[in-house]
């Protein structure tokens, strides 16, 4: 089953938009592609002239061709043309989801009503939807149009997004995620949500201005379940396909006398292509009525180090900080958890010294007050601790601030906040922490460090020892963190010796 996607939906004779367009998009982010065609449209760039859809057995044949031989951990769900293909594809899921040892997640797009403004769906499709299809979807992609069309509601606004996502949700779906591609507001911006597991996701970036928007949707849908199946969350499958249909409206030209297609330019690689994390306080939050935290000013940005952060040793004593600073580990992060406040000061106190001592970089964890009254060189915080933590009184002290990610969301959330670095992690498995489910591997951090390098120093975490760190010091990253591969090695110093080798002595 590795990394297969089956599309189930209509082929565009012009080729810009279903069928057409999701194995392009599937294509980019690495993984295959299988068909399972619902319909043959005539259409060009102009419009749509023509429907044809498939025979219902015409389909069950392709559902069956591939279920025997190459199942799906991912089905993406395009065009379904009338009640009867609807019943038979939520027949065909059901059955999926119940026996496969592996169910597949299931993307549907729900595609109604084409760029070109032709309705593709027959009329009384919306109840059969509704009654059969929604309440086997993982994820749904709906634009505006559809939107309104299978709830009710007008987004009006930032409430009217989240009533309408939770009436879909109350429909038996899972995750939601609407396209603000139509919206007008902010006026210039495009703006996108996404609902899951009680969460709540806002993305946004200056619209692109091109007329050539054809098969946008599908793209958007396509690359999401691509990236599900690559074992991203959804939050990270929302970003990249943003992502990808950004730089896929930058570089899209007409083919025909009408409206071009979204152009398939691959993996997006270009930071700039990536829309930004809205949350409360950062860009585009005043226009959609964000509560307001506390003042922080997101552009100033943090302290810098100058420069990449080379070994990184992440030790739980002062005595581990003095061992790895005099062994030539140039950054150490002092990581105390259960700390006995009898001690903890005292500790963080010396850790500071001990920095300035052998001219290292000290970072502590957690404790940012403390961190703050003895003058640390920096702290380092979790995801979780950016919204607590007092930011502005990190910044105004002058300290570097380090940032942990696990994944592409998280990655733009902090790009937010300028900090100092932007660490990475779990490459590996580690037994030091928890890290379940949050396991990156090399794959997603050669992708991390192009994005995000020419801003900060880079640094990758979690289960990397003597025998993965040159595949890891490979991708180009700029540091290298470590608990175990020093403090549970025979011989640290060695260890030491070997790895910053391995990371040319930065
Ligand atoms: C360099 C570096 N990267 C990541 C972490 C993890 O920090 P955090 O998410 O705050 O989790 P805890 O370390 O507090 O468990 C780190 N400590 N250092
Ligand atoms: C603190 C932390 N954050 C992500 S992984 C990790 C632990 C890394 O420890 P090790 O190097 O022993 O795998
Ligand atoms: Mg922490």
């Amino acid at each position: 089953m590795a990394d297969v996607v089956w599309s189930i939906a209509g082929s565009d004779s012009g080729g810009g938009a279903g069928i057409q367009a999701d194995i392009k998009a599937m294509h980019s982010f690495g993984v295959h592609g299988c068909t399972v065609i619902t319909a043959l449209t005539a259409q060009n760039s102009l419009g749509v002239e023509a429907l044809n859809s498939t025979s219902t057995e015409v389909i069950e044949s392709q559902l069956q061709a591939l279920a025997i031989d190459m199942p799906a951990r991912v089905i993406k769900i395009g065009m379904l043309a009338n009640v009867q293909q609807i019943q038979l594809v939520a027949e065909h899921l059901s059955h999926y989801k119940a026996k496969w040892v592996e169910p597949p997640l299931v993307v549907y797009d729900p595609v109604a009503i084409a760029s070109s403004g032709d309705r593709l769906t027959e009329e009384d499709t919306i109840d059969a939807l509704k009654t059969y299809l929604l309440p086997l979807i993982d994820v749904i992609t709906p634009n505006t149009q559809e939107t309104q069309l299978l709830t009710g509601v007008y987004l009006i606004g930032p409430d009217a997004v989240r009533e309408a996502a939770q009436k879909l949700q109350q429909l038996g779906v899972q995750s939601v995620v609407i396209k603000g591609g139509h919206w007008d507001y902010p006026k210039g911006y495009c703006v996108d949500y996404c609902a899951s597991q009680g969460q709540e996701y806002w993305l946004g970036n200056e619209a692109i201005n091109t007329p050539h928007t054809h098969g946008t949707g599908c793209s958007l849908s396509s690359a999401i379940a691509a990236c599900l199946a690559k074992g991203y969350p959804l939050k990270d499958a929302f970003i990249l396909g943003k992502a990808y249909v950004n730089k896929g409206l930058s570089y899209a030209q007409r083919f025909g006398e009408g409206i071009g297609p979204l152009a398939h330019t691959g993996f997006p690689e270009d930071i700039n292509d990536y829309p930004q994390v809205i949350e409360a306080g950062s860009w585009l939050a005043d226009e959609l009525d964000f509560e307001q935290p506390i003042p922080f000013n997101f552009a100033a940005g943090f302290a810098d180090t100058g420069g990449e952060l080379g070994l990184y040793a992440v030790v739980d004593s002062v005595d581990w900080v003095e061992k790895c600073l005099s062994a030539g580990v140039p950054t150490v992060q002092l990581r105390v958890k259960n700390a006995d406040p009898e001690t903890l000061e005292a500790d963080i106190q010396t850790a500071v010294t001990l920095g300035n001592k052998y001219q290292g970089r000290v970072f502590i964890n957690d404790y940012w007050q403390l961190a703050i009254k003895h003058g640390a060189y920096g702290v380092h915080l979790g995801q979780e601790d950016l919204s607590e933590a007092n930011l502005q009184a990190i910044q105004e002290a002058g300290l570097r601030l380090g940032v942990s990610t696990h994944g592409f969301y998280e990655m733009l959330r902090a790009h937010n906040y300028r900090p100092s670095y932007l660490a990475f992690g779990a490459i590996y498995p580690t037994t030091t922490k928890d890290m379940t489910g949050q396991i990156q591997g090399l794959e997603k951090l050669s992708h991390f460090v192009p994005l995000m390098a020419e801003h900060y120093p880079t640094v990758a975490i979690g289960g990397i020892d003597l025998s993965v760190a040159p595949d890891v010091v490979k991708t180009g990253v700029g540091s290298i963190a470590v608990v175990r591969a020093i403090t549970e090695s025979n011989d640290h110093a060695s260890a030491i010796e070997q790895l910053q080798a391995y990371l040319g002595n930065r």
